[in-house]
């Protein structure tokens, strides 16, 4: 007998994840157990008229949810894996990463226009210097400006007229079942994913074996390989989470293919390369250092200066 806590962010997103997973994890909990979730307001969640890298990042949507599972007062969190720091406090795992879902990002324009057809100087709306970079780079005459909020709020915003266009992830989208608001799904040559995008990471008390045990059974080893490279990658560049970085993994055969991008947020400057290797890990060092023998190191110090400033 046991009553599974689930934590989850209070986001229309972040409850339909937890609800799949939990889903998922049904048909193979032991008898006599159940799971109900748990809604969590985080700082992230209240504080949304100042840009998230000015507030500390992605971290803060985790760390009170980690906390609570730290306490006991929740035995599970579903997260997106691209929101997670690199590092996690003492005594948590991830008990499960999931099946990656398109990891792509989409255009959603308010008047059907794909990127191309956008017209000069349109508005888009995104809060990632990612996005922001490699719009930049593609499409020089745009502009962009950041759009706080969940999903529903952005895309209110961009219905009423305050953008021309947003980007969001396919993942998040399909998750939603929003795919008949996109406009374009913008392949990885214009925009690079995120490290982690499109998968989900469902994060336990690393001592507590049965709910290991159980998670086992959404788990899965090859998005956990490429995701593994990628924050490797990552997190070789300090305070990697709100900086112009992009990284996307695939398995070829018994190698992991990870390719990856540092760049200036206004898009003039774009690096970028790409690795293979066996372990994962090694495939996201050595990107990390090929990039930083390629400038990545300059570039970040001067992005760092101006977001300071
Ligand atoms: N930035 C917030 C965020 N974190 C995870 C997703 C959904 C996609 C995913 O799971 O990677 C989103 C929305 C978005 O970026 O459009």
């Amino acid at each position: 007998m046991r009553r599974v806590v689930v934590g989850t962010r209070r986001s229309e997103l972040a409850v339909t994840q937890t609800q799949w997973v939990m889903d998922r994890l049904a048909d193979h909990l032991p008898a006599g157990w159940d799971m109900r979730q748990e809604k969590i307001v985080t700082k992230g969640d209240q504080i949304l008229h100042v840009t998230l890298s000015k507030v500390g990042g992605k971290g803060l949507f985790v760390k009170e949810i980690e906390q609570a599972l730290l306490d006991g007062r929740i035995d599970l969190a579903v997260h997106s894996m691209k929101d997670m720091p690199g590092d996690m406090p003492d005594g948590l795992c991830f008990g499960a990463v999931t099946s990656r879902e398109d990891p792509r990002d989409c255009l959603l324009s308010r008047n059907g226009e794909t990127l191309d057809e956008l017209p000069e100087n349109a508005l888009v709306g995104t809060s990632s210097l990612r996005r922001q970079a490699q719009l930049l780079a593609y499409r020089p005459d745009l502009r962009v400006e950041p759009v706080r909020g969940n999903l529903n709020t952005r895309y209110r915003k961009l219905m009423e007229g305050q953008f021309d266009a947003i980007v969001l992830a396919a993942a998040g989208i399909s998750r939603m079942g929003w795919e008949e608001k996109v406009t374009q799904y913008l392949p990885e040559e214009v925009m690079l994913p995120a490290v982690g995008q499109g998968a989900l990471a469902v994060q336990c008390r690393e001592e507590d074996e049965e709910m290991r045990e159980v998670l086992q059974k959404a788990h899965d080893p090859a998005t956990d390989r490429t995701v593994r490279a990628e924050r490797t990658f990552l997190h070789a560049f300090e305070g990697g989470c709100h900086l112009p970085i992009a990284g996307y993994a695939v398995q070829k055969g018994e190698e992991v293919l990870l390719r990856g991008l540092v760049a200036h947020p206004s898009g003039s400057r774009v690096l970028k390369g790409e690795q293979r290797h066996k372990d994962p890990e090694e495939a996201g060092r050595l990107l990390a250092a090929e990039l930083l023998d390629k400038g990545a190191r300059e570039l970040l110090a001067e992005v760092k200066e101006g977001l300071d400033g």
